[in-house]
């Protein structure tokens, strides 16, 4: 057994990597697979000392999909997402068991870096959280840390770019001097995904991006997230069923730490096979 920063992982499960379809058995109704595996989850376990909060989760991310991870309260959606980066690592009482791979590579492997791991794997969490720095330094953060920009007009450009990208730039870009918490909450949640998106990640991880914010600015970052999928994988934790149902391709239902059922978010929301995600579907559970 070994330990990193709070989290235990035998060596068997890291060897455990190369798990084929065939040897992993799941309860988890409707296909956990997909054909272009960005990450691939399997028999994830995790512990809050001896409480079990993940209970042998197996699940694949897509390139290019927007994945929702719903279900009631304290059944594990956050829990899970923050597997995906490791950022259940700062949590010292946290194990995770099993393994999750990034492109084929165990990412709870003793070699793996988490700085440029977390760079991979972006997050935007619910609360907007600007750094207390300038607009500017907020998006140039991770390319300077990373060594991103050879130069100040390489920089510059990233920036921008994000900022573009993230459909703020019109809004700001005359006062990129000035302090990301004084924007607005939306404009400060663009922010973060614009800071998230300035490393050029792979997969971004949206734990309730939106619950903070109004119905204009969840309109506006919802409709990020479908431009944004274009290019990378989503993964989002979400407790409204109708953004789920408008931004994901597929849709995770998690209850009491188990992923009972996952599909195309159309079959979950209309035709849902398990009789527990029908009940959350249509509001008897929540
Ligand atoms: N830091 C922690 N220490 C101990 N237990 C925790 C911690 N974080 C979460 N838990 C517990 O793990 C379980 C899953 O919590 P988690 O926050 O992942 O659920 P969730 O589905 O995201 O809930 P919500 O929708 O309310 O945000 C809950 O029982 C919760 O109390």
């Amino acid at each position: 057994m070994q330990k990193h920063l709070g989290i235990h992982i035998s060596n068997e499960e890291i060897e455990s990597d190369t798990m084929s379809k065939a040897e992993v058995h799941t309860d988890t109704v409707g296909d956990i697979y997909v054909d272009d595996a960005r990450m691939t989850a399997r028999k994830v376990d995790v512990f809050y000392g001896d409480k079990k909060a993940i209970d042998d989760v197996s699940l694949d991310i897509a390139s290019k999909e927007v994945v929702s991870l719903i279900g009631p309260s304290g059944c594990g959606k956050s829990t899970f997402l923050r597997c995906l980066n490791r950022m259940n690592d700062t949590i010292d009482s946290c194990r995770v068991m099993g393994t999750i791979a990034l492109d084929g590579q165990n990412i709870y492997d003793p070699s793996i870096d988490v700085v440029p791991l977390r760079a991979r794997v972006g997050m935007v969490f619910q609360k907007p959280n600007p750094f207390p720095k300038s607009i500017y330094d907020n998006v140039a953060y991770g390319p300077r840390i990373h060594g991103l920009a050879a130069d100040k007009a390489h920089l510059d450009a990233i920036v921008e770019e994000a900022l573009q990208r993230a459909g703020l730039w019109a809004e700001v870009h005359d006062r990129l001097t000035q302090s990301g918490t004084g924007l607005s909450g939306g404009q400060q949640q663009r922010l973060c995904i614009a800071r998230a998106i300035a490393v050029s990640p792979e997969v971004i991880l949206m734990d309730e991006p939106c619950s903070a914010l109004d119905p204009i600015a969840t309109a506006k970052i919802e409709e990020l997230i479908n431009e944004l999928s274009a290019e990378y994988s989503i993964v989002i934790v979400t407790h409204s069923m109708q953004q789920a149902a408008r931004i994901s391709q597929r849709t995770a239902y998690f209850h009491l730490g188990k992923l009972i059922e996952v599909g195309q978010t159309k079959d979950v929301f209309t035709n849902p096979l398990n009789q527990q995600t029908e009940a959350y579907i249509s509001g008897k559970i929540g």
